[in-house]
């Protein structure tokens, strides 16, 4: 079965960044054709964006599919092989320096100090962004108190929670008030109620006019980004918002339910027609091809009496079918594995 190619978006115009500069002031990041390789392998390969400012945008995709590296090229930190990157209008490589104030960076592991208090952290980032004393003050109570650390002042860092180390973090990638926020897995060591809790302080900073985006292999929180990019080896097999991602599918749900699912699920996937077929629960959940004018009509041979119902397409659907059932991802709980048809299917 080979990957389909999904682009429901129309976010990336099909100009150069370079040409596109005319209407910059409407984009935070535009790329065309980033590329990085290591070693002669493109760990990012031919990526074209064109982001929004003010908006949430994701990268979602398996671990080696690409991000970190993407992030690291858009923050400056690391050179394409080749392609056109302009980050908040400025052209990458070259504007590093000037880019430096006006963003914000989360890495995927805590960067800051164990050994220091939650203040001497906070103030040591101050310090690098010229804070003086008196704003350093004002802004660290702030800080505090909107990211839920007051009290834990003296705290040293090391002896937080996760959910506490996270927030810290983001009070230190946010202390300057960057226009760009670029988060790279940041809720990989948190627990469901606190990755809620941090969305919410991100739909917060996006409110007052923050760009963001964020990494992650976990579908909830896909779901919740304006605009994403499902990455798979290094290439963007998919973008758009995830109603335009589910919409422009190229297969359609169907539900069977019944006796003996295993077993109808080894011959179901044997028809080129049917991109995957996945158990939940008591439910075979099976994604046929959009060529396929009834998917009902046509399974309903297939399925020896069982109890078909056709459902609306999720996210984890969409990546599915882009990426040919190969990848696999997080389900919202954060368990391992969601695509187990994958393996079967291919
Ligand atoms: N400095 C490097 N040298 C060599 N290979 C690298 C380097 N950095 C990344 N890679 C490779 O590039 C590919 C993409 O890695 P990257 O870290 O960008 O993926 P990712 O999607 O962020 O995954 P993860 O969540 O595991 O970090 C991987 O195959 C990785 O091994």
């Amino acid at each position: 079965m080979s990957a389909q190619q999904v682009s429901a978006g129309g976010l990336v115009a099909g100009t150069s960044a370079a040409e596109t500069s005319s209407t910059a002031s409407e984009f935070a990041i535009e790329t065309r054709g980033m590329t990085r390789a290591f070693g002669g392998i493109n760990a990012v390969e031919d990526l074209d964006l064109a982001i929004p400012k003010g908006t949430i945008y994701g990268f979602l995709g398996p671990n080696g599919c690409g991000k970190s590296t993407s992030i690291r090229m858009l923050t400056g930190l690391l050179s394409p092989t080749s392609g056109d990157i302009r980050v908040l209008g400025e052209t990458l490589p070259g504007a590093e320096e000037k880019l430096r104030r006006r963003i914000g960076y989360m890495t995927q592991k805590f960067s800051l100090y164990d050994n220091l208090s939650v203040r001497e952290n906070l103030e040591f980032v101050a310090q690098i962004y010229g804070l003086n004393r008196r704003q350093t003050k004002a802004r660290l109570a702030e800080l505090l108190s909107l990211y839920d650390l007051a009290g834990r002042e003296k705290q040293m860092a090391g002896s937080m929670s996760g959910g506490q180390k996270q927030r810290l973090a983001l009070a230190a990638a946010t202390l300057h008030h960057p226009e760009l926020l670029f988060l790279d897995e940041p809720t990989s060591a948190v627990d469901p109620e606190n990755r809620r809790e941090f969305w919410e302080r991100l739909f917060d900073l996006c409110a007052q006019g923050t760009t963001i985006l964020v990494s992650t292999h976990y579908m909830d929180e896909a779901e919740r980004c304006h605009g994403l990019a499902i990455l798979e080896r290094g290439i963007k097999r998919a973008d758009g918002s995830p109603q335009q991602l589910m919409a422009a599918m190229g297969a359609r749900v169907v539900e069977v339910s019944g006796e003996d699912l295993r077993k109808l699920k080894q011959s179901l996937i044997s028809d080129a027609n049917v991109l995957s077929a996945a158990q939940i629960g008591s439910r075979l959940r099976v994604l046929v091809q959009s060529s396929i004018a009834d998917p009902l009509a046509w399974l309903s041979p297939r399925v020896a009496g069982r109890a078909l119902t056709e459902v609306r397409p999720s996210l984890e659907d969409v990546f599915v079918t882009c990426t040919g059932g190969r990848a696999q991802l997080m389900p919202p709980n954060g368990s391992q594995a969601t695509t187990e048809e994958a393996q079967d299917a291919t």
